[in-house]
């Protein structure tokens, strides 16, 4: 480790590993910190997106090898969740192969400190005794999940995300606080492996960012698997380890029973160690760092990236691919700094990575009415799709948010939309792409999808829509010219 570097990295994680490697590759010294070894790759690799979609992707083959028993094949015994857990962690290995300090130094010249950093002036930290300064910082320290506060809770081992992937035992009845991506994953997964599972949503329903159409849907499919809701909902008190009282908002009160809690609950931050005020570094009154739309820290050297911009002007999205995004913004401001660069959401999109998927990009309806962009919203059921049919998949839909027809409706483009469906969060993709770049709806109307791929409905929507709206003067002059 030097006394001086161009960029200290504080984080690991997604956002850390981003702005590193690729200000690292433009020949610029790098120092990457983080507070221990195994914590690189942050929460991504450790206790998030890795571990949970792994958990989902084992679930969903015990989910069919369930189903494929109505013809024929028998099954028997239980999950092994030792064994499943041993599975996830092969796989957070196997990732780990490049996110570990030796790989990053081998591979990518970037210097790795362990330990944990703190601010002693305003472009200097501390990190195991020793001093280093650098002409910029980037603070990429992540989030901490939102504890869990009922009365009696001193009785309860509450899991979180960074404690549920220990278990070794699958849970007979896992109840999970919040309704969120999180909960909802998890719940799904825990279920299909063969938990008894209860939700507890504050909100009237699940996954409350998505359009209300879409929560409804998946709330129903989770259902027909057995996944109990208890929405608008809290919980009043904990009576003892295992037993809950929870308060439904129409005033009814229901006592569940379980023998593990999962909170998920959202993120908070916990900036106690690193000492923000000796570089002048504020936070807002949610506790998230102070940030303008260049995620710039009040502190002019110092920038915030990942979940750690949470507290931008732009909004609140923690994302490994939001850390991606924020990562490109920084590094493009600091290379060329004459064209400063703001952070937007408008061309975003997530995944909630449920069977079904719900997947979601562009501007919301509430955006694009408080923005007054007119626009109409079309509704496209698979119903009638032959590839959904096969796949016993007509349940599934689509809501694009699209300008409204003006004289050529094939030139009409996609403002944002949600789908609910098997695979949604690839389905999308070329709708994404549209979207972020421009493509009117003739770029899917004049494609040639191969027979049945599941995405020919990014097509159906348009032909159903201009197909049933065709103009009687159009018709007339059809019929004229024939
Ligand atoms: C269960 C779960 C599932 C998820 N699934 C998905 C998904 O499918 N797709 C998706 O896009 N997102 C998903 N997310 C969100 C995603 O994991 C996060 O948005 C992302 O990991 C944030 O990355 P980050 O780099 O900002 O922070 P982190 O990954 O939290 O990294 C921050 C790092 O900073 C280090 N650090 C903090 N303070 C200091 C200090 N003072 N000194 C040294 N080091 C420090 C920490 O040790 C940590 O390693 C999921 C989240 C959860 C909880
Ligand atoms: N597939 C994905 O990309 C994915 C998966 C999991 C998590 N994540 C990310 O991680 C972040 C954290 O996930 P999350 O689901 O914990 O957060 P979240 O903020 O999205 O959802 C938490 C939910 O819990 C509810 N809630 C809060 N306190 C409650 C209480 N006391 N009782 C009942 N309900 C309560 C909230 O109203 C909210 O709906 C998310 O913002 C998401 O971006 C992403």
């Amino acid at each position: 480790m030097n006394t001086h570097y161009d960029i200290i990295v504080i984080g690991a994680g997604s956002a850390g590993l981003s702005v590193s490697i690729a200000m690292r590759r433009f020949g610029l010294s790098v120092l990457l910190i983080d507070r221990h070894e195994r914590r690189i790759g942050g929460d991504c690799l450790n206790d998030g997106c890795v571990p949970s979609k792994a958990l989902l992707h084992v679930s969903k083959q015990v989910h069919q090898a369930r189903l494929a028993t109505a013809y024929g094949p028998t099954l028997s015994g239980d999950v092994d969740l030792a064994r499943v857990m041993q599975y996830i962690r092969d796989r957070q290995d196997a990732i780990r192969a490049h996110e570990n300090a030796q790989y990053l130094l081998d591979a990518e010249s970037l210097d790795v400190a362990i330990g944990t950093a703190a601010f002693v002036g305003p472009k200097t930290i501390r990190i195991n005794g020793q001093e280093v300064s650098a002409k910029n910082m980037v603070l990429c320290t992540g989030s901490q999940p939102q504890p869990l506060k009922a009365e009696g809770i001193e009785q309860v081992n509450v899991l979180t995300h960074k404690t549920i992937f220990d278990l070794t035992e699958l849970p007979k009845h896992l109840l999970v606080v919040g309704a969120g991506p999180n909960g909802i994953e998890m719940a799904q997964a825990f279920r299909r492996l063969g938990s008894e599972v209860t939700v507890v949503g504050r909100d009237e329903r699940i996954l409350p960012k998505e359009p209300a159409a879409a929560s409804a849907l998946l709330q129903e499919r989770l259902a027909g698997e057995g996944i109990q809701f208890l929405l608008n909902a809290e919980i009043e008190s904990f009576t003892d380890a295992h037993t809950a009282q929870v308060k439904v908002a129409d005033g009814q009160q229901h006592t569940v029973q379980f023998d593990q809690v999962l909170a998920t609950l959202g993120r908070t931050f916990d900036y106690g160690d690193i000492n923000l005020s000796a570089a002048g570094i504020e936070l807002d009154d949610k506790g998230r760092l102070r940030l303008n739309n260049q995620l710039q820290t009040t502190n002019q050297h110092v920038f915030a990236a990942g979940d750690a911009a949470a507290g931008a002007p732009a909004g609140e999205r923690y994302f490994s691919h939001a850390a991606a995004l924020h990562a490109s913004l920084i590094i493009t401001n600091f290379i060329t700094p004459v064209f400063d660069k703001s952070l937007s959401y408008d061309h975003f999109s997530w995944v909630t990575f449920t069977d079904p998927e719900v997947a979601t990009f562009g501007l919301s309806a509430k955006e694009l009415a408080t923005r007054k962009i007119a626009f109409d919203t079309i509704e496209h059921s698979f119903d009638k799709d032959d590839r959904a049919v096969v796949e016993d998949n007509q349940y599934a839909r689509m809501w694009l948010l699209v300008e409204p027809a003006g004289l050529n409706p094939l030139s009409r483009k996609i403002l944002g939309g949600t789908m609910v469906a098997p695979n949604a969060g690839e389905l999308i993709q070329e709708l994404i792409l549209a979207n972020q770049q421009g493509l009117p709806i003739s770029a899917f109307v004049g494609k040639t999808y191969p027979y049945p791929t599941a995405s020919n409905v990014n097509k159906a929507i348009w032909v159903d829509t201009i197909g049933s709206n065709i103009p009687g003067a159009l018709k007339t002059a059809v019929q004229w010219l024939y």
